[in-house]
């Protein structure tokens, strides 16, 4: 164990986890325990930018056919330059290395700073790990980084590269389905979108313990940055499969509004991380979304899901989780 790493939660975790046994939400844990690996479409994205358009239509098909089949692909060729992956998970290593009391207590990252669940009542909600959840709006800004001044120029640079992406692969996705990809462009700025700086430390309680809790996302499409350590699990027909890190690709997902935009054809795809017993994990997650007051309507008709707006669907979300411990997600908004 990091010796700064300080939860204040654990031995809450602990004692919740000796009653899980009887109060799991009655799944099979040892069945859980033997995982299938799976190896995500992989997707060369040199091909976008191919001379060859029969090169440049084959990639833009199997970006849109991994949405639609697993919702997960990764990506190599993407265009961020390794170093900037590098020098960001080095600077992403140091800021977790500070001590508990820094992170959550003096307003670094916009007061970003969560750790696991507090509002955990049983073993099912715990997620083991620590988090900035940090809006573009405010990284930026050198007041947001205390003492960690090298981090700014780094997530500045680290934001832009990922926003390019994203944007290049939602327009992809919308091109795919017949509309005109400004759309992405309209709503979707750097005043909306966030970024995840993920840790999860090593955790002794159980093998059963989540580092994240299953869940959607609920943006556009995610782009996952991830080290070696794997821990990451996806559903995929029904059954939970682990992704087989790959350290040159980065991972794409499609999010809840996506789906919901897509009338289906994409689909936001539940995934969780599995604790570890023994090594520390990293991610960096940057979630493309949309500005709180955007419409996001069906692109076609008719529409699976009434019309809602960005920030009403994170208000739903927010009330779920206060109200019964977990996200809903788009199924209350189906019609
Ligand atoms: C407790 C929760 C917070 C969360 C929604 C959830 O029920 C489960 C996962 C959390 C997560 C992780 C990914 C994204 O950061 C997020 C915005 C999401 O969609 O699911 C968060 C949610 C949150 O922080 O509100
Ligand atoms: O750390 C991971 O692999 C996944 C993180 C994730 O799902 C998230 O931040 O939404
Ligand atoms: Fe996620």
């Amino acid at each position: 164990m990091i010796e700064s790493w300080n939860p204040p939660l654990l031995h809450d975790y602990s004692k919740l986890s000796r009653r899980s046994s009887h109060d799991d939400g009655g799944t099979n844990h040892s069945a859980k325990l033997i995982m299938e690996e799976c190896e995500l479409p992989l997707i060369d994205l040199s091909g976008l930018k191919s001379k060859d358009e029969r090169q440049k239509i084959s990639c833009e098909n199997a970006i849109a056919k991994a949405s639609s089949e697993w919702g997960f692909f990764q990506v190599v060729n993407h265009g961020v330059s390794l170093e900037l992956l590098r020098k960001m998970r080095r600077e992403q290593m140091k800021l977790f290395k500070a001590p508990f009391q820094m992170k959550a207590n003096c307003g670094i990252l916009n007061n970003s700073y969560r750790w696991g669940n507090s509002t955990a009542t049983c073993p099912k909600q715990f997620s083991w790990s620590e988090a900035f959840h940090i809006p573009l709006t405010k990284i930026s800004e050198a007041d947001c980084y205390g003492e960690f001044t090298t981090l700014r120029e780094v997530m500045v640079e680290y934001a832009a590269a990922m926003q390019d992406l994203a944007k290049s692969l939602a327009g992809v996705l919308v091109r795919n389905l017949g509309q005109k990809d400004n759309i992405m462009r309209e709503i979707c700025n750097e005043n909306s979108c966030f970024l995840r700086l993920n840790h999860y430390p090593p955790c002794q309680i159980s093998p059963e313990i989540f580092g994240l809790v299953p869940h959607t996302d609920s943006d556009f499409l995610t782009i996952l940055h991830q080290d070696q350590v794997g821990g990451l699990q996806l559903m995929k027909d029904s059954k939970w499969v682990a992704v087989k890190p790959n350290q040159n690709a980065l991972i794409v997902n499609i999010g809840d509004l996506f789906q919901a935009w897509s009338n289906d054809v994409y689909k936001s795809v539940e995934h969780k991380v599995m604790a570890n017993g023994k090594m520390e994990r990293f991610s960096i997650a940057y979630f493309l979304c949309p500005s709180y007051d955007s419409l996001i309507g069906s692109c076609k008709e008719p529409s699976i899901y009434r019309k809602f707006t960005f920030g009403e669907y994170r208000y739903q979300i927010q009330q779920d989780v206060k109200l019964i411990g977990h996200k809903v997600g788009l199924s209350t908004f189906r019609l």
